[in-house]
């Protein structure tokens, strides 16, 4: 690729293997999921978020998406339990989406793809931050949630309230106060998998954690002018 990784003809995923060979590995993501052949792990513990509302500190458009950044220097916001051992620290969450409502999220399941998937990045504490641990194969851990098309979703409301001053790649703003634990559907039950990031740099350093119960987005959910 000559000129950065994107969605199109000549940056998409077909081409991210010319600047990432990883792109070739053997634990990329995303993957279909299919729920008949995923298997129980009674070993597994139930998963454990505690985020705090004041770590959130910007919006920002990086062209790919739009993501929200967390202080992540103190075990203030953090993901525990689940398939993971020890303790991940929240760097930011962001969303994936397609240009119509048959397609967006990264991960199917039984092949359907849902309209939009939100991911909350965590990195392992056992190294000295994010980027030292998106290096390692146990260095992040990345929830995923599905969006379906459905009724308004007040917890929604200040992240799109929030597109409009944003709307071109490097603009962010402030956004502060936000526990996106309030984003979550009402089960943490999940499917698990040892990943990648889905997009570039692609490094083979997630352990998955997809949660089974969407949450609903409305494709009329007004934000502000
Ligand atoms: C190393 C590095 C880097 C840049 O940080 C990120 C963070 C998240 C992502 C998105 N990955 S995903 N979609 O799997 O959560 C990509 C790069
Ligand atoms: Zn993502």
């Amino acid at each position: 690729m000559s000129h950065g990784w994107g969605y199109g003809a000549n940056n998409g995923p077909e081409k991210w293997g010319e600047d990432f060979p990883v792109a070739n590995g053997p634990r990329q993501s995303p993957i279909n999921i299919v729920p008949k052949e995923a298997q129980y792990d009674s070993t597994l513990k139930s998963l454990k978020l505690k985020y705090d509302p004041s770590n959130a500190k910007g919006i920002l458009n990086n062209g790919h998406s739009f993501q929200v950044d967390y202080e992540d220097d103190a075990n203030s916001s953090i993901l525990t339990g689940g398939p993971i051992s020890g303790t991940y620290r929240l760097k930011q969450f962001h969303f994936h989406w397609g240009a119509s409502n048959d397609r967006g999220s990264e991960h199917t399941v039984n092949g359907i793809k849902f309209p939009c998937e939100l991911h909350l990045v965590h990195w392992n504490t056992k190294y000295p931050n994010f980027g030292e641990a998106a290096s390692q194969p146990d260095g992040l851990a990345v929830v995923g949630v599905f969006l379906k098309i459905g009724a308004a979703n007040p917890r929604l409301q200040k992240v799109l309230d929030a597109f409009d001053s944003i709307k071109t790649k490097g603009k962010q703003t402030v956004f502060a106060n936000f526990d996106p634990k309030t984003l979550l559907p009402g089960s943490l039950d999940f499917w698990t998998y040892d990943g990648s990031l889905t997009t570039p740099p692609l490094l083979e350093s997630v352990s998955w954690i997809v949660l089974k119960e969407p949450i609903s987005v409305s494709p009329v959910q007004p934000h502000k002018q």
